[in-house]
């Protein structure tokens, strides 16, 4: 039985899982470790870990599993430096990492078979980071990649799949090969597309001033995840190398066949290119509840009393602005606490700034 947890990268991913096996069975007892001080004290202060860590590896003779939820260069280094360190017999090490086939191999080199590594990549995430828009919820009903390596039993599955049946996530084994190139095709390519469209956008400014109070629902939409993590996203792409270029050609190829469709006045071509389109990503699943990350985050400073939750859903209910979920998350002992309040969308979070600026004078403000 899983008694002992050491996570080390307190961020969004590392704090929501570690939220979702606190919220399942309070009784595991999670060490926590995180470059970032900051990180790591709210980490304990919203009750994610138990434990502060004060180095990278301390005493780990009792942990049973490790989670490694750093960006991916990061989570080599830390491999890279596990085998030299002492662990509990049959413990089981895992990642979070959006990378797979890099950070196998280096396990399997390092680790050897000596210990249990299990991949793991959940495919749920949001362009915010850090402990505060960690959420126990995070990962219900969508899917969570497993690539064990071919010394991990299903035993050793079982035992990780339970200690995260808190997430609600949906299991699934693949191999780090096509994990890479799926999530290639599906996440790391249209980051770097998110991102062309900004530059492009960029670089209309000087000469059309208004392009960026313009830029309103469709560029907002396909461009939200061009708000993401710089490191974290330098780092998947060089992990990812290989499957990428081949998508950098082929978008190449398919940019050009569409230019020559409006470059010949393609009218029937154009039609059918946006038809085709739209028939397949209508044909998506349909994205679960839960899965679906409340992005629109406002933190407002509160004085710390009871009542003060019913006395900012009120401001709210008078304006009938609706709200996803409140939470108080204490970060200044006694005095004042910080709540954190979820939108669907951002007009409803800009709609409650003015609204608790109206009626109170509590600060508010976006991480
Ligand atoms: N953000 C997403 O949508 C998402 C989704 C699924 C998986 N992932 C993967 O999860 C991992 C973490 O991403 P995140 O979104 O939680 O990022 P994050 O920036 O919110 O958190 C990463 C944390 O790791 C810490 N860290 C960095 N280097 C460290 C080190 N050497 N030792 C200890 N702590 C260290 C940072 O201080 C930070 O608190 C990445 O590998 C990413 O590829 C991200
Ligand atoms: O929703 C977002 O903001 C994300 O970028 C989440 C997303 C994705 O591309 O879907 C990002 C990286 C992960 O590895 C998994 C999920």
């Amino acid at each position: 039985m899983v008694k002992n947890i050491y996570l080390i990268g307190l961020g969004l991913i590392g704090g929501s899982i570690a939220l979702s096996i606190k919220q399942k069975d309070p009784s595991i007892h999670i060490i926590g470790f995180d470059i970032n001080e900051d990180q790591v004290m709210l980490a304990k202060k919203i009750g994610a870990i138990d434990e502060i860590s004060p180095t990278l590896f301390p005493n780990l003779a009792s942990v049973d599993i490790i989670f490694i939820s750093t960006p991916v260069q990061q989570t080599i280094n830390i491999i890279e430096q596990l085998q030299a360190v002492e662990l509990k017999q049959g413990v089981i090490i895992t990642d979070v990492g959006s990378t797979k086939v890099k950070i196998v191999e280096c396990a399997t080199k390092y680790l050897n078979g000596r210990i249990k590594f299990i991949g793991g990549h959940p495919m749920a995430g949001s362009h915010k980071s850090g402990i505060l828009a960690a959420k126990p919820h995070l990962f219900e009903n969508a899917f969570y990649i497993l690539t064990p390596s071919e010394y991990v039993t299903p035993h050793d599955l079982s035992v990780l799949t339970e200690v995260l049946d808190g997430t609600k996530a949906n299991f699934i084994e693949m191999s780090p090969e096509e994990h890479d190139k799926v999530t290639g095709v599906i996440s790391h390519f249209p980051h770097i597309v998110a991102a062309s469209l900004v530059y492009q956008a960029e670089s209309y400014e000087e000469q059309f001033p208004l392009v960026k109070r313009l830029a309103a629902g469709g560029f907002r939409d396909i461009t939200r995840i061009a708000s993401s993590n710089p490191a974290m996203w330098r780092d998947i792409l060089l992990h990812n190398k290989g499957p990428l270029l081949n998508l950098f050609e082929e978008w190449i190829s398919e940019m050009e066949r569409v230019k020559s469709f409006v470059e010949n006045e393609q009218a029937d071509q154009l039609y059918t290119y946006f038809e085709h389109a739209k028939q397949y990503r209508d044909g998506l699943p349909e994205k679960q509840k839960g899965a679906i990350p409340s992005f629109y985050d406002l933190f407002v400073d509160v004085p710390d009393y009871p009542g003060i939750i019913s006395e900012i859903t009120g401001y709210l209910a008078k304006e009938e602005i609706s709200l996803t979920n409140i939470r108080i998350i204490e970060t200044r002992e006694e005095i004042y606490g910080v709540l954190r309040l979820s939108f669907q969308t951002e007009r409803d979070r800009e709609l409650a700034i003015d609204c608790i600026g109206k009626y109170s004078n509590y600060d508010t403000f976006i991480i």
